[in-house]
């Protein structure tokens, strides 16, 4: 699955030669940072809502389609600072054997 990942990184990067008025992402890329953070904002809010949705009615549908809202724009902004998808691949790998509760007690004082 992280193949998807992969090529869309790739196609993340190819969009940085295309038209704004050719692709969604080129788009995005010509509005600058800011557009992008702005919708990685809305597509939060919107998947939180979703979630909340979900739990009551069961259906899961909507919140995975935000969800992948979400990851889009994640990966777009990353790409517009010349990040891939595979560092943030890299860094969940990296957390494998380090449970959350140790991480967090490591960073607060006794
Ligand atoms: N995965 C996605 C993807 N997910 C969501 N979106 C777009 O993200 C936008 C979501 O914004 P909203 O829901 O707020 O809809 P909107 O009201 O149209 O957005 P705004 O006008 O507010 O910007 C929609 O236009 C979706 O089509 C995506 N657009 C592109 N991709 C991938 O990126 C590739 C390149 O896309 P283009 O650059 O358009 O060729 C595609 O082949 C896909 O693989």
């Amino acid at each position: 699955m992280s193949n998807v990942l992969t090529n869309l990184g790739d196609i993340l990067e190819q969009r940085k030669q295309a038209a704004a008025d050719s692709s969604y992402v080129a788009s995005l890329y010509h509005k600058g940072l800011n557009k992008i953070l702005e919708k990685i904002g809305e597509e939060a809010t919107e998947t939180i809502i979703a979630a909340k949705d979900a739990e009551r009615s069961g259906d899961n549908s909507d919140v995975i389609y935000e969800t992948a809202d979400l990851w889009f724009h994640s990966l777009v902004a990353l790409a517009k600072l010349g990040e891939r998808p595979e560092a943030v691949l890299n860094e969940l790998a990296r957390r494998f054997n380090m449970s959350g509760l140790e991480e967090k007690a490591s960073r607060q004082p006794e």
